[in-house]
């Protein structure tokens, strides 16, 4: 493949590079808009975020006052009921889906079912019961990781795995996937959920969990929606510390980075592990542990406003070539690449990590997800679906040096994010050929800087690459795979013997349906 020469920084928009051509590269209203989007960010939307986010809290501090959500909940699960019955008795006509509009999630998929099928509310977002004898928590399904993380931890407990963005929701990584740095011993997302309560087609309420129901239990996970309607999942939690010892290992060729990554996430000691690719032959490896002090010359709140993006401080790391240890306190660590969205902000705002700008404005940061989708003009959303790519692949860790390889071949993105999960064998859409080999996440987001990019055809050979060495693709984004591929890559067995026991096949659309670019459109 044909590269671009390196960057230069700082960056402007996506795509801004000479050799790319703009979209259509005429309009002299789609150049404003996409390369001075950061004014329109910086002056409306970072504003716009910090009020919703303010209104959000009082609102969330006045239900907590009243104790209020665990009696609204029977209300709210008996509405859910009403609006399936009512799809029944009208016929049973089109499919359904949940009304939350499409701009509101994190998901990068566009969904545009939600304009043709039968939206079903599931206004649903408190936390109803933390209990820590049993150690669970139990939430509704739009409780988001912010809003737990806020509730737990200054309570002295953790979810055992904290996906990053604050705004990801309990009902998405349940019915998706979730994952973060401590995912090699905790597994995913899916992993930590003791129960699911479900509205289904017919209007029953089912609690499923390993214990009762367990094949509907086993079948959620990763069914985006299409088995039934998620109304409240119980999740283990853990005691938690408040700092984090983190220690970056620079390693320098790909051996070495594949070699050390292994070898920390396969060690017992390590509570996270991730890694930042720079290149094909540097990164920096990170492992971390729960502590309950620190070394005041090395504690860095790295969450406060005025503190440069932590992918940006990371690879400093790697230009001073020794390994190095910090204490971050723990939520800062959880929330570690929300204000750079990783490393996103940096084509929108791309003046974002400079001093001036992080001390005044910081504070506002990051934008919400859900408004820059929002207000993305058809621009910047074809400059996006033609010229960027945000893909997370799960692959085994023994071919993480080809994973790798592939990917820079296909796209040489950079920084790659890596982050080792464990995949216990159960039954559900995830089957594995060795048991309890480790996996790893390798996600890519950003503008490829290959001169030969197809968003259709490089996604194809990525996703038959991931195929071929037994991985799968995380659904959030847009999927090229045929309907066979698909089922190739995703054990549906299970999944078809739910949907007929449920009588979902007419009622919700297949995963496939949802998830993959060319069904959708
Ligand atoms: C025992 C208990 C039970 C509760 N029960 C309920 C309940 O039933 N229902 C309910 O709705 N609420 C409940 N609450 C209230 C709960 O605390 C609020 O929902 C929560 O504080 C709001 O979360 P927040 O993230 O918006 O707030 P904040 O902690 O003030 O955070 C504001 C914003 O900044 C982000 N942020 C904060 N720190 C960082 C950081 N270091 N890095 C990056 N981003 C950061 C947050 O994610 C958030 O978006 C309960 C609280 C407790 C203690
Ligand atoms: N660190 C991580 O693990 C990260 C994970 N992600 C991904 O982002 C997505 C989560 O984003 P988020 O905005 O929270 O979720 P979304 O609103 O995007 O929901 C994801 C899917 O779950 C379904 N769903 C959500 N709630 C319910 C419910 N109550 N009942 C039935 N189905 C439901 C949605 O169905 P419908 O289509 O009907 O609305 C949709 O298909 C996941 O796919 C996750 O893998 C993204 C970034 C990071
Ligand atoms: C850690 C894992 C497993 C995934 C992280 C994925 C995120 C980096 C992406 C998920 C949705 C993405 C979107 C954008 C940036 C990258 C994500 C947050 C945008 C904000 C980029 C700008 C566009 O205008 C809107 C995008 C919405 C989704």
């Amino acid at each position: 493949m044909k590269r671009r020469a390196a960057r230069e920084e700082p960056r402007a928009a996506p795509a801004a590079s000479p050799e790319t051509p703009l979209p259509d590269a005429t309009s002299w209203t789609a150049y404003v808009l996409i390369h001075y989007r950061w004014v329109f960010v910086c002056f409306f939307l970072l504003p716009l975020s910090f009020v919703y986010d303010i209104l959000y809290y009082v609102r969330s501090r006045i239900i907590f006052y009243f104790n209020s959500a665990p009696l609204q909940h029977k209300k709210r699960v008996a509405e859910v009921q009403r609006q399936v019955h009512q799809w029944n008795a009208e016929g049973r006509t089109v499919p359904m889906c949940t009304a939350r509009p499409g701009w509101q999630n994190i998901s990068y998929r566009r969904g545009k079912y939600k304009k043709t099928l039968f939206n079903v509310k599931v206004d649903m977002m408190d936390i109803l019961n933390v209990d820590t004898a049993a150690k669970t928590v139990r939430v509704e399904p739009l409780v988001t990781m912010g809003q737990l993380s806020a509730t737990l931890n200054p309570m002295g407990w953790t979810l055992p795995i904290v996906p990053e963005l604050d705004d990801l929701t309990v009902g998405g990584l349940v019915m998706g996937t979730g994952i973060e740095t401590s995912s090699h011993q905790h597994g995913l997302f899916q992993h930590i959920c003791k129960s699911f309560e479900l509205v289904l087609a017919d209007g029953s309420v089912v609690t499923c969990s390993k214990e009762s129901n367990a094949d509907l239990f086993y079948a959620v996970p990763w069914s985006y929606g299409t088995l039934g309607f998620l109304t409240a999942v119980e999740i283990d939690i853990v005691p938690c510390l408040p700092y984090v010892k983190l220690e970056y290992t620079p390693v320098t060729t790909l051996d070495e980075a594949c070699a050390v990554f292994r070898a920390k996430s396969e060690s017992p000691d390590h509570q996270f592990v991730e890694t930042l690719m720079y290149s094909l032959d540097a990164g920096v490896v990170m492992t971390g542990t729960m502590v309950a002090t620190f070394e005041a010359d090395k504690l860095n709140a790295i969450g406060k406003w005025h503190k440069p993006w932590f992918f940006k401080h990371v690879e400093g790391f790697l230009a001073a070539k020794k390994c190095s240890v910090e204490y971050i306190p723990l939520r800062d660590y959880y929330h570690r690449h929300s204000r750079s969205i990783f490393w996103e902000l940096q084509d929108i705002i791309p003046f974002g990590n400079h001093a001036l700008f992080r001390y005044l404005l910081g504070w506002l940061v990051p934008p919400k997800v859900s408004l820059l989708k929002l207000t993305q003009s058809n621009a910047i959303k074809e400059l996006y679906d033609n010229h960027h790519l945000i893909q997370d692949m799960l692959v085994p860790i023994s071919t993480l040096k080809e994973s790798l390889e592939c990917f820079q071949d296909n796209v040489a993105i950079y920084p790659l994010w890596l982050c080792p999960f464990k995949l216990p064998r159960a039954p559900g859409m995830l089957q594995t050929k060795a048991s309890d080999e480790l996996f790893v996440d390798i996600g890519a987001y950003g503008v490829p800087q290959v001169l030969d990019f197809h968003p259709i055809e490089t996604t194809r050979r990525i996703e038959a690459f991931v195929r071929s060495v037994g991985g799968f693709q995380m659904l959030y984004a847009d999927s090229y795979m045929t309907e066979t591929e698909f089922e190739s890559m995703f054990d549906h067995k299970l999944y078809h013997q739910m949907r007929s026991k449920y009588n979902s096949a007419d009622a919700f659309p297949s995963v496939y349906g949802k998830v993959s670019r060319a069904a959708r459109d």
